[in-house]
């Protein structure tokens, strides 16, 4: 697949995605923008883009596959100086900022224009910033969030998976809402609490600069993240408001009742406290192979024609079964292909291979 695929925004993640497309598709080319001209050129000399350009429109004009990789609030004027260029009929349009639901509403705007956007973040990062830290493996086992708007067609969702799929993460489809919501519990309040550990500690360290020299152990280790991009951070909190307010305020209600607990020298609540915790952290998923979210996969061997995506996700909507990914295996022109549909449950599954199967569809389950 040889594809015009442009990338706005070239730092960790714009270089890392910009690697991760030209490992799967060495055919790609992939042309770079940015503000700073310095990283244009490190990108170059890094050969992480094949092509520049100072113009956007003029670099946009011919693209398939558009990524924006910048700040959240620079790739909501970047969307909207796109809703003013000329782009390529059927150009897919995407973004990868940590916050979905103020991007999602600049990039629906693009909808009306023959072009898609479809809103993406991956959920794997670094606390490094530039394109210098960029890495082809970087997105590798992580989850990759797509927001599409209810318009968006099914062909043009799977073409970005699989364009994206040198990132080997595994995607997983939501609405904005939600995924602020759980953004802000799993990755925005953290930070917030990491660098203000890091201020407490700081202001300590005016009047005994030993308190800085003892922070280097487990202090360093639960505040790494506090060495992150401040303007990627603070677009993160302007535009994830309405989410973070509730949650700081639940924050300080936990604060209250710890404090409370110490005051009241409760040992048998303090013992809980941290007792659940453990029990609840030592839960979590790790990042092993197996250790993710059982996902239900069925293949479908699909006929290459047009209309026959809908028409599977159309008869799994009527049953109101949802599919939390769908991806196209090994697709080529003019033979069958393979659908790979994912699903929240069992049930779901089997219901849907039932119902696939009565309409003549041959399915088969994950190996
Ligand atoms: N750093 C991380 O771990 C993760 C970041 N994200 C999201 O990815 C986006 C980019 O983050 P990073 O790559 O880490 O940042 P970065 O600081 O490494 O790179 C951002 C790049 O965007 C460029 N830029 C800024 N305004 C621009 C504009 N108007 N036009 C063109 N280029 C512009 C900057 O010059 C810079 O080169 C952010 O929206 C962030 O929320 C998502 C997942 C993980
Ligand atoms: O450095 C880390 O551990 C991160 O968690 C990076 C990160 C930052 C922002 C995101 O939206 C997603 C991931």
């Amino acid at each position: 697949m040889k594809k015009n695929v442009v990338i706005i925004g070239l730092g960790l993640i714009g270089g890392s995605l910009a690697l991760a497309i030209k490992s799967s598709y060495p055919q790609s080319v992939i042309k770079g923008f940015d503000v700073n001209k310095q990283a244009v050129k490190l990108a170059r000399s890094l050969q992480i883009i094949q092509e520049d350009g100072d113009n956007l429109g003029e670099i946009v004009k011919d693209a398939d596959v558009i990524i924006i990789a910048s700040p959240v609030e620079s790739s909501i004027k970047i969307l909207d100086e796109l809703s003013s260029l000329p782009l390529k009929e059927g150009a897919i349009v995407t973004d990868v900022g940590s916050t979905k639901q103020s991007v999602m509403e600049a990039g629906n705007r693009l909808n009306g224009k023959g072009v898609t956007f479809i809103g993406g973040h991956p959920m794997a990062g670094s606390h490094k910033t530039g394109v210098e830290a960029a890495r082809e493996r970087l997105f590798e086992n992580a989850f990759y969030i797509l927001t599409p708007s209810e318009e968006t067609p099914d062909s043009k969702l799977i073409q970005l998976q699989n364009l994206l799929k040198g990132t080997r993460a595994k995607f997983i489809q939501l609405d904005a809402v939600s995924h602020d919501r759980f953004a802000g519990l799993v990755s925005h309040l953290p930070h917030i609490i990491a660098s203000s550990l890091v201020h407490q500690v700081k202001k300590a360290g005016e009047e005994d600069p030993l308190v800085q020299q003892l922070a280097a152990g487990g202090f360093r280790d639960i505040t790494r993240i506090a060495s992150a991009s401040p303007t990627m951070w603070r677009d993160i909190l302007i535009h994830n408001r309405s989410t973070l307010l509730p949650m700081i305020g639940e924050w300080k209600e936990q604060m209250t009742r710890i404090e409370e607990m110490i005051e009241s020298e409760n040992a048998e609540m303090i013992y809980d406290f941290f007792a659940d915790a453990k029990a609840a952290r030592d839960n979590l998923p790790s990042k092993k192979k197996g250790a993710m979210l059982p996902f239900y996969d069925l293949f479908v061997d699909i006929p290459d024609h047009p209309g026959v995506i809908s028409d599977v996700t159309g008869l799994l909507a009527k049953q109101n079964i949802s599919i939390t990914n769908i991806r196209i295996i090994e697709a080529r022109e003019g033979i069958m292909g393979a659908l790979r549909l994912s699903f929240r449950s069992e049930s779901d599954l089997i219901t849907a291979k039932t119902l696939l199967e009565e309409h003549m569809y041959e399915t088969y389950d994950a190996p």
